[in-house]
């Protein structure tokens, strides 16, 4: 485990100005957080990483001063999300959207199908050669990791694309951060923001999307639709439709806790919408 020490950047204008916003008006805000690269740095395999000893308290004070309009918003599976954050539960949507925890505890699930197994067994014998990929089966999605073979990223994607015709229309690829993915299809992390800001304590509140990767663009484009706020985590990998930048995991944890804990973040900010 470790702790969080570093601090913001001078690119992180706009997380301080976020951080001000949260605090001056905490009942206008509703927070929707992706997981990995967001709130934790990435690691080498999804197993290895590692959630900062502050970190669930300070989501935790941060959600209580926002009345509890603070969601995660993940590719991980609803269940292992949970398990990261324990004791802690916050509404959340696993799998890219497709499973969902409302505030009221109301729970969608997503499951696989007997030929969804079936095709996912048949994946894992596919790709034993090629070493370093990594399978992670997630019930009713399945990602192929190659950051440990980024080689083979070119291959491995040729058989995930081709795993994901044979699932049929109620799944879809999903591009990430050296990962293929094949999800269900019917719900996008922008579904399940929507889906939230339905409910109290959510609903009337202008949605703060922040995320890192392909998957958060939906939810970044319902939080501007909303007229809320967007912010991309992290270098900049792909084009974005994302208003603001941080610069990593860690200043996001910074914002956190600033917000946590109540005092102002420190000043020379720049406007950010
Ligand atoms: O939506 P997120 O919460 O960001 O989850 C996206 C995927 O994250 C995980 O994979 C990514 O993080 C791993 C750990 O840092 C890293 O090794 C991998 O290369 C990344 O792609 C997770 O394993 C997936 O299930 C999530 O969908
Ligand atoms: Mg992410």
């Amino acid at each position: 485990m470790l702790d969080d020490d570093e601090q913001l950047q001078p690119s992180d204008a706009a997380i301080r100005h976020l951080v001000r916003r949260l605090l001056a008006e905490p009942d206008r805000w509703a927070l929707f957080l992706d997981i990995d690269g967001t709130l934790i740095d990435l690691a080498v395999t999804p197993d290895a990483i590692q959630v900062p000893l502050s970190l669930t308290a300070n989501l935790s004070a941060v959600s209580s001063r926002l009345g509890g309009a603070l969601a995660l918003v993940t590719g991980r599976s609803l269940a292992y999300a949970d398990e990261l954050f324990s004791p802690a539960r916050f509404p959340i949507a696993g799998l890219h959207g497709a499973e969902l925890r409302a505030v009221d505890g109301g729970t969608t699930v997503a499951r696989a199908t007997p030929a969804f197994s079936e095709l996912k067994h048949r994946l894992v014998k596919e790709t034993a050669w090629m070493e370093g990929v990594l399978i992670e089966d997630k019930g009713a999605a399945i990602a192929a990791h190659y950051r440990l073979a980024p080689a083979l990223d070119t291959a491995l994607e040729k058989i995930m694309r081709d795993f994901a015709e044979k699932a049929g229309p109620d799944w879809t690829l999903q591009p990430g951060k050296m990962v293929f993915e094949v999800r269900p299809s019917r719900a996008s992390k922008g579904d399940a923001v929507a889906s939230f800001l339905e409910q109290a304590p959510f609903s009337g509140r202008l949605p703060i999307a922040v995320g890192d990767d392909l998957t958060d663009e939906s939810m970044f484009a319902l939080a501007n639709a909303r007229g809320g706020q967007s912010i991309r985590v992290g270098s900049l990998s792909h084009a974005t439709c994302a208003l603001a930048r941080a610069s990593s995991p860690s200043a996001i944890r910074t914002a956190l806790a600033t917000v946590a804990a109540g005092e102002p973040a420190a000043s020379g900010v720049a406007a950010a919408r």
